[in-house]
């Protein structure tokens, strides 16, 4: 089974973290006392200044990254603590898209986007050809799931980088700048398809960006400043 269906109020639950680089005089604090709750099927923007902590947070959640201070509970799982095997299964149940879509260059679009489901080893080798490739559909790219991603454009390969996060099912997906190397319009349909894709299997969404025409497809917006999450400016 896929879906972990546990009884939860929140996908993600922080309470009071703080994380820090360097050591001695150069110790510099980057996230200062996080606390933040995001509910299942919640499509939540973090926006914010270069340099403010944005993505230090997303690879803290996506268990890419120790912890330091605070409580961090993904899908009901402390991170604080938690061992490396427990880490590397929490991850297991995250989809992450990144602004470089990462695509593995020797493998066709429906082998990377089957790659995420080998992590799920009870899927036998048939079915995984078969629901990448009605992913890889469901993406509008029916008829590239034999192509390489090095002839794909940069929207394509960014709908196949959303086609393997999704194709497992994951509750929660993590994404970094996923628009920012798209053009206007492949960025906007990038979100658009995102956000059906995520209603309809009701998967939160953390999207970390510094792309305003896009903030109108969160639920809600949060912004970071200074390691610190805040009220955002007013926009004139
Ligand atoms: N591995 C690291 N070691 C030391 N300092 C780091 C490390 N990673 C990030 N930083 C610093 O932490 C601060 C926050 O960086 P982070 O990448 O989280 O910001 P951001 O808000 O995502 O920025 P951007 O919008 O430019 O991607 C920055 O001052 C950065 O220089």
């Amino acid at each position: 089974m896929l879906q972990t269906t546990v009884l939860q109020t929140s996908v993600i639950a922080i309470h009071k973290l703080n994380h820090t680089f360097g050591k001695g005089i150069l110790q510099k604090p980057v996230l200062i006392d996080i606390n933040l709750e995001i509910k299942p099927g919640e499509i939540v923007i973090l926006t914010g200044p270069s340099g403010s902590g944005k993505t230090t947070l997303l690879t803290l959640i996506g268990a890419l990254r120790g912890m330091q201070h605070g409580s961090l509970k993904v899908l009901n799982q402390e991170l604080n603590g938690a061992s490396q095997r427990k880490l590397m299964q929490v991850r297991n149940q995250i989809g992450f898209i990144f602004q470089s879509h990462n695509l593995l260059k020797c493998l066709t679009a429906w082998e990377n986007v089957a790659m995420s489901l080998k992590l799920h080893h009870s899927i036998p080798p048939l079915e995984r050809r078969h629901k990448a490739t009605a992913m890889l559909h469901a993406v509008g790219l029916a008829d590239r799931v034999d192509y390489y991603p090095e002839t794909l454009s940069g929207g394509q390969k960014q709908r196949v980088a959303i086609a393997r996060a999704l194709v497992s099912q994951p509750q929660l997906i993590l994404a970094d700048e996923p628009t920012a190397a798209l053009d206007k319009q492949s960025g906007r349909d990038i979100v658009e398809l995102m956000q059906k894709l995520a209603k309809e299997q009701a998967c939160a969404i953390l999207l970390v960006t510094h792309d305003n025409r896009i903030l109108d497809i969160a639920d809600r917006i949060i912004y970071m400043e200074d390691g610190r999450l805040a009220d955002p400016p007013t926009l004139t």
